[in-house]
């Protein structure tokens, strides 16, 4: 193995494993840290943590022991991805276990670049914008766990570590390898926020950290990583064979980012769709074996949702705390996920991250294989003989995803 990474959480590992596919790197998802070697010939490692809303000192030990497993497979280079919305609190550990992580590998210097223009988020002097919305003002400021409410991603990494933060402008960036090294070598900050507005500026950024022990961003800073290796001649190129998976399809949705609304919404209007409301999941009035049987009955692609908008979200979790009731549907989703693969469902679609960790830990999965892709940023994943799913982060997707994932689940390219 030649590039271990760390992910956040499920879907952002997804994520990043799909950029490194595309990008040739033959890239296994790990579900937490394995217990067991890497297969021989996986370039690319993403061991997924779900320790995105986790305390700090959880959350930095977690990443040790991925660390730890990535080194003893022989990995030359850590990623450590979060989310390209920044996603975490002024309390939050992207910070400390950025720093963890760099004490570790005696790393000198560790850029942070959220930025997956792709997708629509782009950094511009250390500000991060979702399309042509300051993050603060992009949706992201309701999030149920970790409301975004300053763009400036300088302030709020700073108010994360103990070392001081410094910035590479986009002006910088833009013109290439050689300026970028030069304006880092003259730093004498550890913390870097690296500006990208365009995916030329992530890959300039990753050729540039061809001999970096650590880097940090979304899945967008693995961009230029592969052709490091590529260079070095250590890729085979060889891509795994892939085949499509048919049978019953179901879509579960936990996420209440704008996006995930829309698609929700949208999907509801033609297809059987179950709505979960906090307080009846907090009351104990909704079963997951209950639910498994509604939507094994259906035809068509069924979806079983507690997305709501941020004023039904802040209502709920002034009566019943955010903590315990972002848990308790999360516990729902889980035993709802294992019931409906024990009723035969060979296709699974999750949207939101914790949601879909809940998911993922819940059916006890160990490795995934990654597919062909949906949308940016959301590519099939083989979770075993029978069994695929999409974990589909809470603002990625067009509106007609749901319908999408299905179709492209059963494909063979
Ligand atoms: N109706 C609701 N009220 C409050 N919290 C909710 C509701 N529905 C889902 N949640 C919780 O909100 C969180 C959404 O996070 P996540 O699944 O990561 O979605 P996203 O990827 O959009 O951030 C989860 O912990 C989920 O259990
Ligand atoms: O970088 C991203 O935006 C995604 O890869 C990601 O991490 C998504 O997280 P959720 O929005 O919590 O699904």
């Amino acid at each position: 193995m030649l590039l271990g990474c760390i992910g956040d959480d499920f879907t952002g590992s997804s994520d990043l494993a799909n950029t490194l596919t595309k990008a040739g790197m033959r890239t296994v998802q790990y579900v937490g840290v394995p217990d067991a070697p890497a297969d021989t010939g996986v370039e690319a490692g993403v061991v997924a943590l779900k320790s995105r809303s986790i305390p700090v000192a959880e959350a930095v030990a977690h990443a040790l022991a991925a660390l730890e497993w990535l080194r003893a497979q022989g990995c030359q280079q850590i990623l450590f991805k979060y989310c390209s919305t920044f996603d975490s609190t002024p309390e939050g550990n992207i910070g400390p276990v950025a720093e963890a992580l760099a004490d570790a590998l005696d790393a000198r210097q560790v850029i942070f670049c959220p930025a997956f223009p792709g997708a629509g988020r782009t950094v511009y002097q250390g500000h991060l914008f979702v399309k042509d919305r300051l993050l603060s003002e992009s949706g992201l400021q309701h999030h149920p766990l970790t409301p975004m409410t300053d763009p400036d991603i300088r302030r709020w990494l700073g108010a994360q570590v103990r070392g001081t933060v410094g910035h590479l402008d986009a002006q910088i960036v833009r013109q290439g390898p050689e300026a970028i090294k030069a304006a880092l070598a003259a730093q004498e900050h550890r913390l870097i926020v690296a500006d990208a507005v365009s995916d030329a500026d992530l890959v300039a950024l990753g050729h540039v950290a061809a001999e970096s022990p650590l880097i940090t961003g979304g899945s967008g800073i693995a961009m230029g990583l592969p052709d490091n290796f590529r260079a070095r001649g250590q890729l085979a190129g060889k891509a795994g064979a892939w085949h499509g998976q048919s049978g019953p399809v179901v879509v579960l949705s936990g996420s209440c980012s704008e996006a995930t609304r829309g698609q929700v919404a949208r999907h509801a209007t033609a297809h059987p769709a179950r709505e979960i409301s906090a307080a009846d999941v907090m009351a104990g009035r909704v079963a997951a074996e209950d639910l498994a049987d509604w939507a094994a009955a259906q035809e068509g692609i069924a979806m079983i949702y507690s997305s709501a908008d941020p004023a039904r979200v802040a209502q709920d979790q002034a009566q019943f705390g955010a903590v315990a009731v972002a848990g308790a549907i999360e516990a729902l989703f889980a035993a709802l996920a294992r019931a409906l693969v024990a009723r035969g469902v060979t296709r699974l679609v999750t949207a939101g991250g914790e949601t879909s960790g809940a998911v993922v830990e819940a059916l006890g999965l160990k490795e995934l294989e990654i597919g062909p892709e949906i949308a940016p940023g959301v590519p099939v994943i083989r979770a075993g003989h029978d069994l695929v799913l999409a974990l589909k982060s809470g603002n990625f997707g067009g509106p007609d995803f749901f319908v999408e994932a299905a179709q492209r689940m059963e494909t063979s390219t």
